[in-house]
């Protein structure tokens, strides 16, 4: 194993215009700019500080319509472009199991136009409200481009699975208050963001993407 500390971190830049998600990334990859935040103790977060860092950039992307792997990895490739190095992406589902997998990943415009004032995600519950079946997964896909010229990103995928609940706990990240992950009796938003970090979709994806960075700096 090569020594990181004779060599300067790979710096990637981590394209999003949410500022939540980025939160989530920067404490679950432990990885930080120096902004604050990181170290949230995820498993793994000290091989990657010390061989990758990360920076972040909002770029306003457009979105492909399709499969969610597909959709991270043409975000990947806009955004490497725009930013001119090693880029990393994330794109998000919400997939309803009696609904074949839908909102899935168009769940940002289904929360834009059915969520609710007072409780946002209410109306995320209400589309299931004809079917028994409440089972849901979160699903998280990160695409990683080398450059501007990566014709093929790299997609790590994580899920978690779960069921859509009545909306509980605060509602400042999207769909969380709906989402009650299996073997808890919390919704992601109920949780201690550091239970959420140590199970989610998110997270799942991210040990599949640290497993990669380590590896590849470390070659
Ligand atoms: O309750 C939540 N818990 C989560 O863990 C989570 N992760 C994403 N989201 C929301 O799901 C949609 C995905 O769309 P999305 O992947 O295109 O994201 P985005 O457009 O907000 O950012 P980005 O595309 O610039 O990275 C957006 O409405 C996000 O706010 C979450 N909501
Ligand atoms: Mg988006």
């Amino acid at each position: 194993m090569a020594s990181s500390s004779s060599s300067a971190p790979l710096v990637v830049t981590f394209v999003t215009g949410n500022e939540n998600k980025l939160k989530e990334v920067r404490a679950i990859l432990g990885a930080d700019d120096g902004g604050g935040g990181g170290g949230a103790g995820a498993a793994g977060a000290s091989d990657v500080a010390s061989t990758f860092a990360l920076r972040s950039q909002k770029v306003d992307l457009p979105e492909l319509q399709g499969e969610p792997e597909d959709i991270a990895a043409e975000k990947a490739k806009l955004a490497a472009r725009a930013v001119g190095g090693p880029t990393l992406v994330e794109d998000t589902s919400l997939c309803y199991v009696a609904l074949k997998g839908l909102p899935g990943p168009y769940v940002k415009w289904f929360l834009d136009k059915l969520g609710h004032e007072a409780r946002r995600a209410l109306g995320l519950c209400k589309l299931l409200a004809g079917y028994e079946d409440k089972r849901a997964y979160a699903q998280c896909v990160f695409a990683y481009a080398e450059g501007p010229a990566d014709e093929r990103p790299r997609v790590f995928v994580g899920r978690t699975d779960g069921k859509i609940v009545d909306a509980r706990g605060p509602s400042d990240f999207g769909w969380d208050p709906v989402f009650q992950p299996e073997g808890h009796e919390e919704t992601y938003a109920e949780m201690d963001k550091a239970v959420k970090n140590s199970i989610s979709h998110r997270y799942r994806a991210l040990e599949k993407f640290r497993a990669f960075i380590v590896e590849k700096t470390s070659g």
